[in-house]
């Protein structure tokens, strides 16, 4: 897997239209990525939100209105009503239009209406990076903050399991830290360590799980040659599973800032994908998350 041409080949082949419930939807560039969604024939929507705001946004962006509108002023509670738009099974994906990420992320976790199966709930963002010679999937740089050593497990179960319905059939995935060796003071490099024996004991299947591997050692065989780590993940990881969410989001936000990368991200191990993506993220970026969703939908 090496763009995302290639997931928007896979979507061509898709058997029926998902549906995407916006929440809080008068946004304007949520909307301009919805309604390029539907061009591409990804996907129709259901915008959930003030349906003032919603109507004048789209007229001043040209756009014609095609879709459903379940007017709610309050952005948390637009968040809920839509979840539960696809909890009910009406609509397949859920996105976040103009309400802050925590009243999302708590509609998705909410037990009456929200999209919780039992199962840990994680981001994972994929980059298309001009130079290295695979997509590159960082998680989590959205939803769960300090995981402890059962998160990651879970956190590494849900990507391994995307990135392979990706057609790459081993994920190699790298356990991040801020070195190579297992150091006590730092607990990510035990993490890392336990986690790469739980994948060599068959703990963990389905990928190749190597660390700690510093960032360097993860993406270049010859920085890994030069500190003379031998590993079949070194240069060539396909997952970056970072050790919290603030050095999952300063990667994230460093790829979309500084690189020409192609992104796109997604909420996995929920009853739907829920698409979370953030100011920063470009148009483009946003279209990917919906295609990303729609393929796991
Ligand atoms: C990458 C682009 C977009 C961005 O930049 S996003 C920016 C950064 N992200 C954020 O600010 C969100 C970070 N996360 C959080 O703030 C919190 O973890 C979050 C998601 C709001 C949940 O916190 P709280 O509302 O305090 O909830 P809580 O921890 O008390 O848990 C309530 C119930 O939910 C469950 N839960 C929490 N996280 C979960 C998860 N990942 N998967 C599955 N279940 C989860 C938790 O077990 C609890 O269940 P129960 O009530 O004990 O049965």
């Amino acid at each position: 897997m090496k763009s995302f041409s290639e997931i928007y080949e896979k979507i061509k082949g898709s058997d029926r239209q998902r549906v995407i419930a916006v929440a809080a939807a008068e946004d304007e560039p949520v909307l301009q990525a919805v309604t390029k969604a539907k061009e591409l024939g990804l996907c129709n929507a259901v915008l959930v939100g003030d349906e003032e705001k919603i109507l004048s946004l789209l007229s001043e962006l040209s756009l014609e209105n095609t879709f459903k509108i379940i007017g709610e002023k309050n952005p948390a509670k637009a968040a809920r009503i839509a979840a539960n738009l696809v909890r009910e099974g009406e609509c397949d994906i859920l996105m976040k239009g103009l309400v802050d990420t925590k009243s999302l992320l708590r509609a998705v976790l909410d037990k009456e209406t929200g999209l919780a199966t039992g199962n840990l709930i994680s981001h994972i963002a994929a980059f298309e990076v001009p130079g290295y010679d695979r997509m590159l999937f960082v998680t989590d740089a959205a939803m769960n903050t300090y995981p402890g050593l059962k998160e990651k497990v879970g956190i590494l179960t849900n990507a391994v399991s995307f990135v392979k319905s990706l057609g790459v059939e081993t994920p190699k995935v790298a356990g991040i830290c801020a070195v190579e060796v297992v150091n006590e003071a730092m607990q990510a490099t035990v993490d890392a360590a336990m986690l790469s024996k739980m994948n060599d004991r068959g703990q963990i299947k389905g990928c190749i799980m190597d660390g700690p591997l510093a960032l360097d050692n993860a993406l270049s065989v010859e920085a890994a040659e030069h500190k003379g780590i031998k590993s079949p993940v070194a240069g060539h990881a396909d997952i970056l599973l970072m050790p919290n969410i603030e050095s999952g989001n300063v990667l994230y936000k460093a790829l979309t800032y500084t690189t020409e990368s192609k992104s796109g991200g997604v909420l996995l191990g929920a009853k739907a994908p829920v698409v979370v993506t953030s100011r920063a993220d470009s148009f483009e970026s946003k279209v990917n998350s919906i295609a990303m969703a729609v393929l796991n939908a």
